[in-house]
């Protein structure tokens, strides 16, 4: 089988002949739109006019030759209803006559088009606890599905002997398996896409072991491989590292380009602030009054006022000397391995009161693992004790729950695993972080201390309540909206948000209610490891004020993790400081 070459050097299948009843890639044949709406309304299913829309009056047309990027913000957002509505799962009103997708000439579009977001990590529904450390120690029997069982289990070997039905046989024919040539190349196909993606050394360890990035690379490597016309991608970037996310928009556009019976049309779903691949010709821009702007790119930049991208938040003229306090972490010497695989070799870090940290790495570099060591999480933080003084003690000295209280977290594992109970209200929520726990504890919900209720009406309940507003103020729905106040008193509206539940939250309301409880009880170690995911514009621009102003202390360290620069409240001018993890060795970066 031959590779023709494409524009990121990758090789992807020849064009495979396919019967003339083959359904592929009809949209490389056809004139016909991939999408057309002359002018629609969505709506959440069950509601019509009068009841306000989701969007307005949408207009939009897709042609088989413009590639398409959708933006907007917020895993909550009018971008997320409006590939809702191409899924079917919203009302489109009056329905677009002729349907969505003139050019599947009526087959079903269930079938044919595919929505898989990746805005942020999909949570473990219920209430039920999951606990996202196991990773870290022996994996147990139900833990040990490896990543080719749960993401790829048609590619199991011996090839000649596979039962891979969707893989191996274009869906919506029955009979016997295509000729073997077509098998092999689309298996090929796998093996180029994992190899490319770097999961191919991944496939046979337990999925619980993988890191985040190594996670959503297998799913954007499982959608890619599905058979569909039209595959939508929403915010495929998220938690990728810098090589792997050049390399994947290379993939896309080859798949775009490229007229392979394997290429689904494909439209990308980004964020606002993402750069734009030159390769996009035409986007939809979700407007804050609930209205689609579409057109070529260049014209509706224009008319958008959209922000130019690619200047780094952080290009300072002259480094700024932060005055750091005493130490916090120190990190000497430190290794962990799993069996022959060494993830971390003898690091050293030395984290200060005042000081603010980027820990930089590639997707499986260490960095969670790393983390989970600072915060006694992980087991081997006990078997090398004495290489982690924490809070200037030896991690074998502390109890858990009395780290938890030291150290704010934010993580994807975190927001995971945090209780979606219908009695947690976002005040209870806020308020486990003063212990750090997942439980709601004491007479106004703001914790114990040293574990019984606090003194009613004591100084430590008041302060407690205080900060509980502080944090709602600053990072409430006001703040969101972009009110800045230098009093930051509380009003009617963050107190109504404070008696939400939890569990109804979008997921961008939830990752900043997790912001507001990793930072309320001012704990000397804050760790941000992807705090923003899911978050829309306006509440990213809040936390950013926030982290980069009275959101934290001179005597608070703050770590953040984060793939993109522009993340990173502070910039050198701040004092900000880099540590990166490489091959395993950690190093302080200028
Ligand atoms: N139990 C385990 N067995 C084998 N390998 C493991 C285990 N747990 C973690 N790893 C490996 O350790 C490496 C580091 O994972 P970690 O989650 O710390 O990376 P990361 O830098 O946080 O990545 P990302 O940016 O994708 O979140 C990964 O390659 C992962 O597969």
């Amino acid at each position: 089988m031959g590779w023709i070459s494409s524009p990121c050097r990758c090789r992807l299948p020849r064009q495979i002949s396919l019967n003339p009843s083959s359904r592929r890639s009809i949209h490389k044949a056809s004139a016909l739109p991939i999408l057309h709406i002359p002018k629609s309304s969505i709506y959440a299913f069950g509601e019509t006019p009068p009841a306000d829309p989701v969007l307005r009056d949408v207009s939009w047309t897709i042609q088989p030759n413009e590639a398409w990027a959708v933006l907007g913000s917020g895993s909550g957002s009018s971008k997320t209803a409006l590939f809702e509505a191409l899924a079917g799962h919203r009302r489109l009103h009056p329905p677009p006559p002729g349907g969505l997708f003139p050019f599947l000439q009526g087959r079903d579009s269930h079938d044919e088009v595919r929505t898989v977001s990746f805005a942020h990590r999909p949570s473990s529904a219920g209430g039920e606890f999951y606990d996202y450390t196991a990773r870290y120690g022996a994996v147990r029997d139900e833990d040990k599905k490896t990543l080719r069982e749960t993401f790829f289990p048609e590619t199991a070997r011996p090839l000649h002997k596979l039962a891979m039905p969707d893989l191996l046989k274009p869906s919506g024919e029955s009979g016997p398996v295509a000729d073997y040539e077509q098998e092999r190349a689309k298996h090929e196909w796998f093996e180029e896409l994992t190899q490319r993606l770097d999961l191919g050394r991944l496939l046979d360890l337990p999925v619980i072991a993988l890191s985040n990035g190594q996670t959503r690379k297998a799913r954007i490597a499982k959608a890619l491989l599905q058979h569909v016309e039209l595959l939508i991608l929403d915010e495929p970037l998220t938690g990728l590292d810098t090589p792997t996310r050049t390399l994947l928009l290379s993939f896309l556009h080859a798949l775009h380009t490229l007229d392979s019976p394997r290429s689904p049309h494909i439209i990308l779903g980004m964020r606002i602030k993402d750069p734009l691949p030159d390769w996009i010709s035409h986007i939809a821009v979700v407007r804050g009054d609930r209205t689609l702007l579409t057109g070529k790119k260049e014209n509706v930049l224009r008319e958008s006022y959209l922000p130019v991208h690619g200047a780094s938040a952080s290009s300072p003229a002259h480094e700024h000397r932060r005055t750091h306090g005493d130490e916090v972490i120190r990190i000497s010497d430190l290794s962990v391995s799993y069996g022959p695989r060494d993830v971390l070799k003898s690091i050293n870090w030395t984290i200060h009161r005042n000081s603010r940290w980027h820990l930089m790495g590639a997707n499986g570099a260490g960095k969670t693992t790393l983390l989970a060591m600072l915060t006694g999480e992980h087991p081997q933080s006990y078997s090398q004790s004495r290489r982690l003084s924490l809070f200037g003690r030896p991690r074998s000295q502390w109890p858990t729950p009395q780290l938890n209280a030291r150290i704010g977290r934010v993580s994807p594992e975190i927001h995971n695993a945090f209780p979606r109970r219908y009695a947690m209200t976002v005040w209870d929520a806020i308020g486990t972080g003063f212990e750090g726990g997942f439980v709601p504890r004491g007479r106004r919900r703001v914790g114990f201390f040293d574990g019984v209720d606090l003194q009613e009406g004591g100084e430590l309940e008041q302060w407690r309540v205080s900060r509980m507003h502080d944090v709602l103020a600053a990072l409430g729905p006001r703040a969101w909206r972009g009110y800045i106040s230098k009093d930051a008193a509380i009003t009617d509206e963050d107190l109504a948000f404070a008696k939400r539940a939890f569990v109804d939250l979008s997921p961008g309301e939830q990752s900043i209610v997790l912001l507001m409880r990793a930072l309320v009880g001012q704990p000397p170690l804050v760790l941000l490891d992807e705090a923003w995911a899911g978050m829309d514009d306006g509440m990213v621009q809040a936390a950013r004020r926030y982290l980069s102003g009275e959101g934290l202390t001179e005597s608070q360290a703050c770590v953040v993790v984060s793939h993109w620069e522009d993340e990173v409240p502070w910039n050198r001018e701040d004092g900000v400081r880099r540590f990166l993890l490489r091959d395993g060795e950690g190093v302080e970066v200028s």
